[in-house]
């Protein structure tokens, strides 16, 4: 028989006493370059995250630009041996201070010493007074020795002030951490502050990838991973093109081997086979709590397992404050549902009609319908929608609704004057229009004969209002009217919000139709009506049209305004998840862009696509024409041109409103126009929708006549354009269309300007800087790209403008400078060698060595050596500016640079060695 190994005795395994080595990738946080000063020092920095946050190596980093003394020490489950945990604890701090001799060589000789003596002596042994000292304890998870732990608390308890215990671990550990809270003296990090925000993530992949990828999918990775950085790390190292990138993004969601094998390593170490039962059992759960989790278990012991799992440092998410309601982190729901589906195949039905009967004895009823539908439970869907469908559809709730129309059986709907509107709705929600009617049509006729005349009539009278609606959306604004008044003429009896819907029907009829005063106090009542029946969406859909109209009018502050309350009825109701959320971002984004707020233009693009994102790709088309034209503005061709392309496959795949298409062409337009593509405009030309002047009296049909005028301009078809520019502008003015007047005037001054009719060219520009005072158009100026600043500049020099014009002329011309046209995007690549070059020579500051910078930030050093200014690099690299700030902190921050001047001098130096000045 071996005898057992005395652990006391063993020696020390140097490494454990090393601070990690830094990733190659390492991303400088700033968000963590206030955390920790010398000056203030916690007792306790408690690091508590799962696996993989980046606990160890943000500590290291911090610690390292803290240049503070550290004494680091990575426990394995060895360390549970007391004597051997003293032994290297006393080691590390003995190496980072050269304290505690005596201590060390009492522990060498006396392998037996027990824990509080061997802490008492080193305690015993460091002075009370010093300069800070941080010790490291690095995997504290793995330990489970109360013994160690109330070792720990007995140091925390007498160390002296200058030191501060920095513990890493993955579960919360018993060191008596609500104590020092309330004490002032903790210090804690958690998983949400370590997670990788957007901008971070960005400026990581920008380090690590060759090709570019699109915030989209950056935002998408962030979402999905929950700022994980394991994952993120693995999506950089197994793409190595953005489209496999973006595969790799879409598989965080379905399920990515890799993360699972991760998971299964994580299951094996930490939980046993009940907990392992209660994580099944729980799976199917978005959000849960101990009774819930209770019901689907049918055990008595889920408060137990579920706290034990808590303390286990799993990925499992606090919801609340008061801490009864958790959720799985979302990489790790995909896996437990996964593994959920493999070994409790035959339990999955009816834990979902458990989960649906304990939501809805708890009236959480969008809950219960969708454990409902996943049950594939027809009863269960139908009772529910019977009883609750009404409300979901009077709150927005349409994807749930959808669902649970989707799983019923045909004849129940048409049987069901409530149930036919509800699919009959959804249908025209989604543009279905052909089914929408077949489902009214199929009801009318299973109705016939079971229902009184009168009734049949009401009923009629009811689906009329979905009618009208899609009168509208196909562009028949007269029939609408029509059905909207029949719809109006009885009581809504099965879904009165239907009568709310018909009363906005006109109003947006009356809008189309050019009566934008009538249209506007129509959706204004409109309104009030909703909001006094609670009916969300309609609330939602009339302040939207009223910020629609007010753009016509050319108001956009106003505009701007109702989307602010809008947002403010959202927030009242919680209702930040509706589709219909969707369309407000998406008008707000187009405000947005036409003030030239890039960054507040793509953010609610990229919000559009979040809230639709589980509808599938069709629904982002508007907000791919609003990131298409952002990355025009920002001079960002590749990134454009693929969001152009996206938009015309999209449009080719299926049918959309003039609307729409009106507003995808002429970002098309303007980007072909940019990249100098003859081809793609002349071939634009063959496949357009007509136009028709007299019937411009809306936006979108506004929108189509001038893409016409447009494609001519580009095509040097002068006359064409002019007439249908000048018909155009003369329908807007009457109408009083306002944004299109401002919008239409500088399309004619851009034709008179290449036809070189000066004179015209300045009246027409003119005219358009007048209108944008009230518009305060900047975007749909800016599109003309260079021609702008000598049109504006000779505007200035022959006419005589007011001061605001010229001021708003004089800001057009400078932004029109500093807009990088495609052809002449500037990249600059620093080569490898030559940065390598500059390290190497014994003159360059210590510093570039120690802290040596990315390939970015060099760039970006350059650039700010240049003159160039944070936006002018953002353009300049093809990044965004937040990007570049996060660079800019980075590269400050290694070398220690407070000020631009400073990088100034420093990068001038530099620089000055390669170009051998
Ligand atoms: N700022 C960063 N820049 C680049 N890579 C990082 C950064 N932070 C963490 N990483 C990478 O993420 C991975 C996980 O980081 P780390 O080991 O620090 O996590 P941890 O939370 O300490 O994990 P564990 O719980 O397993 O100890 C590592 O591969 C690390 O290199």
């Amino acid at each position: 028989m071996t005898k057992p190994v005395d652990l006391r005795a063993l020696p020390l395994i140097g490494a454990k006493l090393l601070p990690p080595p830094q990733p190659p990738h390492l991303l400088e946080r700033e968000k963590f370059s206030e955390l920790l000063h010398n000056t203030q020092i916690p007792s306790l920095l408690l690091i508590q995250a799962p696996a993989g946050y980046g606990k160890t190596t943000t500590t290291a980093q911090r610690l390292a630009r803290l240049d503070a003394r550290t004494a680091w020490y990575r426990l394995d489950t060895q360390d549970n041996e007391c004597t051997l945990f003293a032994r290297y604890l006393t080691e590390s701090i003995h190496q980072a201070t050269g304290a505690c001799p005596d201590t060390r060589e009492l522990l060498r000789n006396a392998p037996g010493t027990p824990l509080q003596t061997a802490l008492t002596a080193l305690l015993s042994e460091l002075p009370l007074d010093d300069e800070p000292l941080y010790v490291v304890l690095d995997d504290y998870h793995l330990i489970d020795n109360p013994e160690i732990h109330k070792g720990v608390r007995f140091l925390l308890r007498h160390m002296p002030p200058y030191l501060c215990l920095a513990v890493l671990t993955r579960r919360l550990p018993p060191l008596g951490v609500a104590q020092l809270r309330m004490q002032g003296r903790l210090l804690e990090v958690t998983a949400v502050n370590l997670a990788f925000s957007a901008d971070e993530a960005q400026a990581y992949f920008e380090t690590r990838q060759p090709f570019e990828i699109s915030r989209e999918s950056i935002e998408r990775a962030v979402r999905r991973s929950e700022g994980w950085i394991s994952a993120l790390q693995l999506l950089a190292t197994h793409a190595d093109t953005s489209i496999v990138f973006n595969e790799r993004v879409e598989q965080l969601e379905t399920g990515n081997q890799h993360i699972f094998e991760y998971f299964d390593e994580l299951l094996e170490q930490s939980v046993d086979e009940r907990q392992k039962d209660f994580l099944m059992h729980t799976s199917i759960l978005d959000r849960f709590d101990a009774p819930l989790a209770a019901r689907l278990m049918g055990a008595e012991d889920s408060q137990e397992l579920l706290h034990s799992l808590l303390g286990s440092g799993l990925f499992i998410v606090t919801l609340d404050s008061s801490g009864l309601w958790f959720r799985y982190h979302a990489l790790f729901a995909v896996y437990l549902k996964h593994l959920q589906a493999c070994l409790l195949p035959q339990r999955s039905r009816s834990l979902h009609q458990a989960a649906s009967d304990a939501w809805y004895e708890r009236e959480w009823y969008d809950a219960a319908a969708h454990h409902a539908v996943q049950a594939y439970d027809e009863e269960r869907i139908t009772r529910l929608l019977q009883q609750k469908g009404q409300q979901f559809f009077k709150e927005g709730r349409l994807s749930i609704l959808q669902r649970c129309l989707d799983a019923l059986n045909q004849d129940a709907i048409a049987a069901d004057p409530v149930l036919t509107l509800l699919q009959a709705w959804i249908a025209q929600n989604h543009y279905r229009f052909n089914d929408a009617e077949k489902w009214l049509a199929a009801a009318e006729r299973s109705l016939q004969s079971n229902v009184e005349v009168q009734t049949v009539e009401s009923i009629q009278s009811e689906f009329n209002a979905v009618r009208a609606q899609i009168a509208m959306n196909l562009g028949e604004p007269e029939r609408a009217l029509v059905l909207a008044h029949s719809a109006l003429a009885h009581e809504a009896r099965y879904l009165p919000p239907s009568k709310v819907a018909a009363a906005s029907v006109i109003g947006e009829a009356l809008f189309v139709q050019g009566n934008l005063h009538e249209a506007l106090e129509h959706m204004k009542r409109t309104e009030q009506v909703a909001l006094a029946m609670g009916a969300h969406q309609n609330v939602l859909w009339a302040l939207c049209q009223q910020s629609e109209i007010s753009v016509a009018q050319g108001y956009l502050q106003k505009a701007y305004n109702l989307q602010e309350r809008a947002f403010q009825y959202t927030e009242e109701n919680h209702l930040q998840h509706l589709p219909i959320m969707e369309f407000l971002y998406r008008i707000r984004s187009q405000i947005m862009w036409e003030w030239h707020h890039l960054e507040s233009a793509e953010s609610c693009a990229l919000k559009g696509i979040e809230i639709l994102e589980a509808q599938g790709e069709r629904w982002h088309v508007q907000s791919y024409i609003t990131l298409a034209k952002v990355a025009q503005a920002r001079g960002r061709q590749t990134l454009c041109a693929d969001y152009i392309q996206k938009v015309q496959r999209m449009l080719s795949a299926g049918e959309y409103h003039i609307d729409w298409m009106a507003n995808a062409h002429a970002a098309m337009l303007a980007y072909w126009q940019a990249a100098h593509d003859r081809e793609s405009i002349l071939h634009w030309l063959t496949i357009a929708p007509p136009y028709d002047v007299d019937k411009a009296t809306n936006h979108f049909m506004q929108c189509n006549a001038r893409n016409w005028a447009r494609a001519y301009t580009s095509l040097e078809q002068y006359d064409q354009a002019e007439s249908i520019l000048k018909a155009l502008e003369e329908r807007a003015e009457n109408l009083g269309l306002c944004t299109d007047e401002n919008r239409n005037h500088i399309s004619l001054a851009w034709l008179y300007w290449l036809r070189n009719d000066r004179e015209q060219a300045l009246d027409h520009a003119w005219e358009a800087l007048r209108l944008a005072s009230t518009t305060g158009a900047v975007g749909s100026f800016l599109r003309l790209g260079k021609v702008l600043i000598n049109l504006l500049k000779a505007l200035i020099a022959e006419r005589e403008l007011e001061t605001m014009e010229r001021q708003r002329a004089e800001r057009l011309i400078q932004l029109a400078q500093q807009q990088r046209d495609f052809s002449r995007a500037i990249r600059i690549n620093l080569d490898e060698a030559i940065i390598q070059d500059i390290i190497d020579r014994p003159d360059v500051p210590e510093l570039i060595r120690t802290s040596p910078l990315t390939r970015r930030e060099w760039q970006i050093l350059s650039l700010i050596h240049a003159g160039l200014s944070n936006d002018q690099i953002s353009e300049h690299l093809k990044v965004a500016p937040t990007t570049v700030k996060t660079h800019i902190r980075s590269l400050y921050q290694k070398q220690n640079i407070t000020h631009r001047s400073e990088a100034i001098e420093l990068a001038k130096n530099l620089l000055s060695k390669i170009q051998g000045e």
